[in-house]
Order: structure tokens, then sequence, then C-alpha cells
């Protein structure tokens, strides 16, 4: 299985990040792959999510009016979480290369959303040197149907609505953390995703 980004993908996110400042990407990573992410969310890791939190260190705290999903971190550990993380490092690589954003390391969650689970408008980049840079968000769900809701909803800097993304199997949104607040839509059916994001070193970027 091939755990790496071609370079006319990388090229062409890259393109979109300098242009718009998010890309929204389909069947670029292999369909094996992506169902046996899926299978960690549905079968055999299910029982390892837990709800999620808000906030970091000693500010974080459960809040269900803000975010209803469960969680569970990817670990180099898990042979399936592996090949998504080290797909991830050739993003990193490539965009480092092509743009010299210094991203440097990269942290990733499953998320599973239930029936009227949902996540407000937010930013996700963090208070704190190591701040999130660009964030990630793949979707596991097949057969999806634009009255199951849970759209991934961007906005601009000002809170203009930008897009309503479906969480549509296998599609890869790609945003500058600091600049797309977004929220997830209350979803009527399971909704499986893994968000995740690229940090840089000590101070803050200035990309
Ligand atoms: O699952 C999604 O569509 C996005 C989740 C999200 O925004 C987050 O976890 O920060
Ligand atoms: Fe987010």
């Amino acid at each position: 299985m091939v755990c790496e980004f071609s370079e006319s993908v990388l090229d062409e996110v890259a393109d979109a990040l300098v242009a718009r400042g998010y890309v929204c990407l389909d069947g670029i990573i292999d369909p094996q792959l992506v169902s046996a992410l899926r299978d960690k969310v549905f079968n055999d890791d299910g029982a390892h999510l837990r709800p999620a939190s808000i906030g970091r260190g000693h500010e974080q705290h459960r809040n269900a009016d803000i975010r209803g999903d469960s969680i569970r971190w990817l670990s180099h550990e898990c042979q399936t979480d592996s090949r998504y993380l080290t797909l991830m490092e050739s993003l990193k690589d490539g965009l480092n290369r092509r743009l010299y954003m210094g991203l440097f390391d990269y942290e990733s969650h499953y998320a599973l959303y239930r029936p009227g689970a949902f996540y407000k408008k937010h930013v996700d980049a963090l208070k704190g040197s190591q701040n999130r840079i660009l964030t990630t968000v793949f979707f596991m769900n097949p057969d999806w149907q634009s009255e199951h809701g849970g759209l991934l909803k961007l906005y601009e800097e000002d809170g203009t609505p930008l897009e309503d993304i479906a969480p549509l199997m296998g599609r890869l949104v790609i945003f500058l953390s600091e600049r797309f607040p977004h929220e997830v839509l209350p979803t009527e059916v399971d909704r499986a995703s893994i968000a995740g994001w690229f940090r840089v070193a000590g101070s803050r970027h200035g990309f």
C-alpha cells in the first residue's frame, strides 16, 4: 500500500492553499485504507472512543453544548493509524518543500458523531506556542445523503458562510487553521471523520 501523496496532489494542495487557503479533495487515498480507517471507528475500536473535550491543559473540559462527538487519538502503534499518519507526513514534507510552512508535527483523532451530535462554530488554532497551523478533516461515510445533515460548514474570517461540505467517504478537506471558522451541523445518522492538525515548533508562524 502506497503511503504517500503523489507530487501532483501535493502541487494541487499547495496551489489551493496559496490561492484560497483551503481545498477539498476526493479519491486521493487508497480505498482499502479508507475502509480500514472506517472499520477502526465502527468495529474493533468503537469501544475506545471517549467523549471529546474542549480547550487545552487545565482549561480542558467537556462541554456537550459545544461538541457532542466521541474521539480516539491515532497512534503509530496501530498499523492502520500508522498508514494514515505516514500519509500525512508526506503532506507535511510536500507542503514544507513547496511553501516553507515550517509544519513540525501532527496530531489527529477519529471522531464519531452519533445522531443529533454537532460541533458548534469554532476556530481550531489554540492559544499557546505550539499553535495549530493547518487542519485536515477526512470523512468515512459511504452512502451519505443530503437529508443526513452533518455538513462541515466553513466560514470566511469575517463570518460570511463560505462552503458547506458533505462528509463523503474518502473526502479530505485541508484548511489554514487560523483563518476559517467552521462548524459541524447536527447529523441525523452516525458520522465518522478524522480531524488532524499540523503544528509549528516553538513560536507562532507568520504564514
Ligand atoms: O468532523 C468534522 O467535520 C470537523 C471536526 C472539527 O472541526 C474538529 O474536530 O475540530
Ligand atoms: Fe474544528
